[in-house]
């Protein structure tokens, strides 16, 4: 008990603590006699502020408080894949059942389990060069997946002296030696609030594909980008990140249920071990980590949370995956730092939030990137954050959304009024942006063809014209339209309809590959320039309408893009055919 201290003060999870010792910023704690997990958050002379990641209800002044002389640390290693964590990295999902449904006080497990043996496969020999970073073997994870096991970014070049044999190997089992004495077993130690370090930053080069037709047409993010989805109550933030996390091409998802509503993170809970992994139809929870930090949980831990999935992340894209990252919400994080901060008595920023939200913010948002990690090697690596903000009343001129944007690349903003119809995603086409089009161009480009920029082009175009005729109309009404201006109108709601909605819920729609979205494109593309002609001829509108066209819609949105090509090119001559019988009425 020589790293010790008495607690001076209490205020919720902000403690005052004198201590007998030097402490350091962000050391960890145990605070009380049920030794509560605290991180130092402030000191003044040989008084310290601890911020507690657990319910300080009944902690007395008076009581003990234990310095670690660590900083708060997440272990990495195999078995964490599939999990479910609290915000400061214990496995909730092993240590439920014995201890009833809530944690005990001071409850402390590792994140990396004990008991669990993992097979080993050695990539080294005795005697070969190593540099940090290097993978001197893997171990076969949940769902076979290929846990490299690399030398710590901190270690210095050296050689190997031993090797363990490939077998199976617990996590405390000795697994490599250099002649320079360092011993590795398969856990790793890492500080949350520190990035771990790569080689170079690599420009963004690939789109995050996540199924979704109006993202991934409109407003891609890159792999290694970061993008925000801003929306008010039940706009379908978690709905649309859910669907991310489930459709995504990212190799590893990690989902951070920052302050929900405890049914919101059940529902993630029951419903994602479920899930099939559409790439490998093995479970999605085999490439998923999930944090759940509810809102009736202790705040602090909340603040932590994220620092926790982003290491977790950096982990896992310095294997060389491709790894997404969503929190939900990122405005509950922000409360929890406006929460401690108001127990700190600090001065407050715009709408009570600390003079550092945008900073903190950044630290988080600077961890995401398209790296070449840390190895001898040429292993690539990406971190794409996707972060939900709830901001008050929907008002994206707050704070948090504020800071957000100007952190990200792609801001997909949810709109009240689309909600309210029933239009999901209820992303706005008008309000929302990508910043990363130019830099995915090639790969646009390489895979769908040059004609895809074009249909981009002619959607976004379709969309404005339809933003003016709707303010036309509004002054001269839809009978004063033209006949041109009124195929258009309903084109727009036909694009709106049949492209730009997507049903989460729909097995068949939740997911759209981009060869369909191409397809879609077309079609639309093709059935306005036939239409256009035969209008121009002296078709009217009201015989267009009696077309079966929203019928083929409905249909071929539920196609797999093999039946596809067939059903388009099918569809495209019936048009063409109900097209010829229309009688020419306008001279
Ligand atoms: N893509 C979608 N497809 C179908 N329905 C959707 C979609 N997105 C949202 N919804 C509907 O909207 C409802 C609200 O969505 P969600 O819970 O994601 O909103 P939220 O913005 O996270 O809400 P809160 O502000 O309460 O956290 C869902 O229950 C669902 O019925």
């Amino acid at each position: 008990m020589d790293r010790c201290g008495i607690i001076r003060g209490i205020s919720g999870p902000v403690i005052k603590a004198e201590s007998k010792v030097p402490t350091r910023l962000y050391e960890v704690v145990r605070v009380g006699k049920e030794g509560l997990l605290g991180e130092v958050i402030r000191i003044r002379g040989s008084f310290v502020d601890v911020q507690v990641y657990e319910d300080t209800t009944g902690l007395r002044v008076g009581e003990p408080v234990v310095f670690s002389g660590e900083l708060l640390s997440v272990e990495l290693g195999p078995g964490v894949l599939g999990t479910v964590l609290d915000g400061i990295g214990r496995p909730l999902s092993r240590i439920g059942a014995e201890d009833g449904i809530f944690l005990k006080r001071g409850f402390a497990a590792p994140t990396v389990p004990r008991d669990l043996k993992w097979k080993f496969v050695p990539l080294m020999q005795e005697g070969q060069e190593f540099f940090p970073g290097d993978v001197y073997g893997v171990m076969v994870d949940v769902g076979g997946f290929q846990h490299k096991l690399m030398i710590p970014p901190m270690a210095k070049p050296g050689k190997v002296a031993w090797i363990a044999a490939e077998g199976e190997y617990k996590a405390e089992d000795l697994l490599f030696e250099s002649t320079q004495g360092l011993s590795l077993c398969c856990v790793q130690k890492w500080n949350v609030r520190v990035s771990r370090p790569f080689k170079e930053r690599l420009p963004f080069n690939e789109p995050l594909i996540t199924g979704q037709r109006i993202l991934d047409t409109l407003f891609p993010v890159a792999l290694g980008g970061a993008s925000v989805v801003p929306g008010g109550f039940g706009t379908g933030k978690t709905v649309t990140q859910q669907s991310l996390a489930k459709w995504c091409n990212a190799d590893i998802i990690i989902y951070i249920g920052c302050g929900e509503r405890g049914n919101e993170m059940t529902e993630v809970l029951e419903e994602f071990p479920h899930l099939k992994d559409p790439r490998t139809g093995k479970a999605l929870m085999d490439r998923m980590i999930l944090i759940a930090n509810t809102s009736n949980m202790p705040v602090a831990a909340r603040e932590a949370s994220i620092y926790l999935g982003m290491t977790l992340a950096e982990y896992f894209r310095d294997m060389g995956n491709n790894v997404a990252i969503m929190a939900d919400s990122t405005s509950r994080w922000a409360e929890a730092l406006r929460e401690i901060s108001g127990r700190l008595e600090e001065m407050p920023g715009e709408e009570g939030y600390p003079a550092y939200l945008s900073s903190r913010l950044s630290q988080y948002y600077e961890r995401a990137g398209r790296v070449k990690v840390l190895c001898s090697d040429e292993r690539e690596g990406s971190i794409t954050v996707i972060n939900a903000v709830s901001p008050p009343g929907g008002d994206f001129s707050e704070p948090v959304t504020q800071a957000s944007l100007r952190l990200s690349g792609a801001f997909w903003a949810l709109d009240k009024s689309l909600a309210q119809k029933r239009h999901f995603p209820s992303i706005n086409w008008h309000l929302s942006y990508t910043l990363y089009e130019h830099s995915l161009s090639d790969y646009f480009n390489r895979k769908l063809g040059a004609q895809w920029s074009e249909l981009v082009l002619w959607l976004r175009e379709l969309l404005e014209d339809e933003k003016k005729l709707e303010e036309l109309v509004q002054i001269v009404g839809r009978d004063a339209l033209e006949e041109l201006d009124r195929w258009k109108l309903h084109l727009a709601w036909l694009v709106k309809s049949f492209y730009l909605q997507q049903n989460a819920f729909d097995d068949k729609d939740a997911f759209c590959p981009l060869e369909k979205q191409k397809l879609l494109l077309e079609f639309f593309k093709e059935m306005d320039c036939k239409v256009v002609d035969k209008v121009k001829e002296g078709v009217l509108f009201s015989q267009i309408q009696r077309i079966p066209i929203q019928m083929w819609l409905e249909e071929m949105r539920k196609l797999q893009v093999e039946e596809m090509q067939t059903k388009k090119h099918e569809y495209i001559t019936a048009l063409d055919r109900e097209l010829d019988s229309l009688e020419v009425i306008r001279s």
